[in-house]
């Protein structure tokens, strides 16, 4: 039998269950045959916690800025009430105990929550609900302690969502915001107070979430869906006539398809990638505050990762490298990327499971297919090196850039041109500021939807290694065997919709993100805002006051800029705006959705203010 590693009486780090937060504790006793400790936190709950939860006091750095409370009650004053964890103060005398985490390691099935079974008898949970109540300010049921539970069992689940979200946005108002909270309080329903015992606990009671994109059976149909739509799309767009009536051809033989040594170019084009991120150049920035507290750190080099990726183009250029290879061998790149895609999410999903709770995305569920499609881990990193922000602005990003060229030079070679088509010129210039602007504004990708929320699994891993190079650079593989002879004319009505489109985009972008890093910026003192009771606040004119995603507009208006050089003659070509306007209203509806739920009455009052989502006195 294992020997004890820390004595009765020695003061230690006991981890709060279903956590990864260690608070000093005093160990009170040890069972041999449970191998428990019995360890009694500073604010006196006493919980059984196992030898790989507790650690010895020195193995812990202080953190810079973090609370130096040995018990989570007590940092309730200092910090946000729902990242606190500890069951608070019990009245004395009321023994508490749990099975803590051995308990909590087990999963139930077809839950991803770990369930916690706690025995605290004074406690009442369940009625607690959702934090972002708590936090909106806004009514809601709420049961007094129900003293029926004694010596129960509760059982409680920790949500991670709702912890999520309330450490995301229980920011401390500024000051010059308190002045507009008192004003706007008498208008907010006033929350019920919450009994001190229960305030720290952020659970919720047992509740089947919904899930987003039509669930299992709408995941599912994604993951055979858009690996097949995408060589459809591929395939067609290489006839002669590519019409959507007509039948595409078949797909080659496996044999065909499967090219050793596209499979190596691409290899090395995701490495090199990942070694220019590891470069010690650019900025390194803190992402938002994540459930435990910590904001990861992220180098901002996505710009230089685009020069030397440039540089290395153009060497290649000019030592003669057929970079045409990837035009003839383009379906060959696509199933590279998709094998290396699905590969990777195999490997994400696995590694996810050793994933502590807290490093879980809000937007998993527990259901392994879904989750394998919405991806259960938030951040995963190798070392300080995060896949998921690589990969959604590097590999398919630049890869995207790279493709346009390659179709920019077949296009010279099929249609023996001593100059590319103004149609192609434009296509390309027009993608080229798109990938420009967002490695120029990397920093604003760590504030998305996607970063935040959503997991990285193969949604993420197929939509930004294949999905975004392979599709979204359609009219330039379009327009290598389909010329467009566009008129001066016409081009410059395009340029003039790209513009209008890229001036909407990055205005709207920018000024939340400036509202976001400084409400109280002088630039943005003319903007009216309605206070949130989560400390944020909403801007409701400008830009944002014109509809509720004035840059969703702006992209979409884009999006058909890149189109129309194509001409009229087939709907393929089209495709990016279609499946654009799909993407986008579905992601505005889920936005929508969270941003209910974060700011409650706020939110519906900006609805109320700004009653169109995207397009004005159309939707
Ligand atoms: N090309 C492509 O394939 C894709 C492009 N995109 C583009 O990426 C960009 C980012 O999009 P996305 O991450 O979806 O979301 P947004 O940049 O639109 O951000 C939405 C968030 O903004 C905040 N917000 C909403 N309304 C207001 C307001 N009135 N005042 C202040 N803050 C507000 C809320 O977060 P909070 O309050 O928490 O700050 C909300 O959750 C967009 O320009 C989009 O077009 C997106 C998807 C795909
Ligand atoms: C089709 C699937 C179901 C979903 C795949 C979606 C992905 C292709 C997109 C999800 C969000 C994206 C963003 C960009 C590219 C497409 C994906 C990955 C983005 C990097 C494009 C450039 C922008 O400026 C941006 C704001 C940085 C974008 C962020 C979101």
């Amino acid at each position: 039998m294992p020997s004890r590693k820390f004595a009765e009486g020695e003061v230690v780090r006991g981890r709060w269950p279903g956590s990864s937060l260690y608070y000093e504790v005093e160990i009170l006793s040890y069972d041999s045959k449970s191998q428990l400790y019995t360890v009694k936190y500073k604010d006196g709950t006493e919980l059984e916690l196992k030898e790989s939860d507790v650690k010895p006091l020195k193995s812990f750095k202080q953190r810079k800025g973090g609370s130096t409370s040995s018990s989570p009650s007590r940092r309730r004053s200092s910090r946000s009430r729902s990242r606190s964890r500890s069951p608070g103060r019990a009245p004395k005398g009321s023994r508490r105990s749990a099975s803590a985490s051995h308990q909590a390691d087990i999963k139930e099935k077809g839950a991803r929550r770990e369930i916690l079974q706690v025995k605290l008898t004074p406690l009442v949970l369940k009625p607690f609900g959702n934090s972002i109540n708590v936090i909106n300010g806004e009514p809601e049921h709420m049961e007094k302690n129900d003293i029926s539970h004694k010596n129960k069992q509760e059982r409680v689940i920790l949500s991670p969502e709702s912890s999520y979200i309330a450490t995301q946005y229980s920011l401390r108002p500024r000051r010059e915001e308190v002045k507009v909270r008192e004003i706007e309080s008498k208008e907010q329903k006033l929350a019920p107070k919450v009994p001190a015992a229960l305030e720290p606990f952020q659970v919720t009671t047992p509740q089947r979430k919904e899930l987003e994109f039509g669930g299992v059976p709408g995941a599912s149909l994604i993951m055979i869906g858009l690996p097949a739509c995408l060589f459809l799309l591929l395939l067609q767009c290489r006839q002669k006539d590519p019409s959507l009536l007509s039948l595409p051809p078949p797909l080659p033989a496996l044999g065909e398809l499967w090219e050793p040594r596209v499979c190596g170019i691409y290899l090395l084009w995701f490495f090199v990638q990942a070694l220019f991120h590891l470069l010690p150049i650019g900025k390194v920035v803190e992402g938002t505050t994540l459930v435990d507290g910590r904001r990861l750190k992220y180098r901002l080099n996505g710009f230089y990762a685009f020069v030397l990726t440039s540089a290395i183009v153009g060497i290649s250029l000019f030592w003669g490298i057929e970079l045409c290879y990837m035009y003839t061998h383009f379906l060959q790149f696509a199933l590279a990327a998709t094998v290396f895609s699905v590969i990777l999410s195999v490997y994400l999903y696995a590694r996810s499971l050793k994933a502590p709770r807290d490093e879980l995305s809000p937007a998993s569920s527990g259901n392994a297919i879904y989750d394998f499609f919405i991806g259960r881990e938030l951040n995963p990193r190798i070392g300080a090196f995060d896949l998921k922000y690589f990969c959604e602005l590097r590999p398919g990003l630049i890869g995207w850039v790279v493709v346009n060229l390659v179709m920019l030079l077949a296009e010279m070679k099929v249609q023996e041109r001593g100059t590319p088509s103004l149609a192609m010129v434009l296509v390309n210039s027009f993608q080229f500021l798109y990938v420009m602007d967002a490695l120029w504004n990397e920093e604003a990708l760590l504030t998305t939807m996607d970063i935040i929320h959503d997991g990285f699994g193969f949604m993420l891993a197929f939509g930004d290694l294949v999905w975004v190079p392979f599709t979204y650079s359609l009219q330039a593989f379009y327009l290598v065997t389909h010329p467009q002879d566009l008129s001066w004319p016409l081009a410059s009505v395009i340029i003039a919709l790209k513009l209008c489109g890229y001036v909407i985009f990055r205005c709207a972008n920018s000024q939340k993100n400036a509202f976001r890093k400084n409400p109280t910026d002088p630039k943005l003192a003319h903007l009216k805002t309605i206070h949130t009771s989560t400390g944020k606040s909403l801007l409701v004119s400008g830009w944002w006051g014109f509809v509720r995603h004035p840059n969703y507009l702006g992209d979409l208006i884009m999006a058909l800029a890149w189109s129309l050089p194509c001409g009229f003659n087939h709907l393929l070509p089209y495709f990016y705006v279609i499946y654009f306007t799909a993407l986008l209203v579905h992601r505005e509806a889920r936005d929508e959705h969270q941003c209910k739920r974060k700011y409650g009455l706020a939110w519906e009052k900006y609805c109320q203010r700004v009653p169109y989502r995207i397009l004005p006195y159309v939707y």
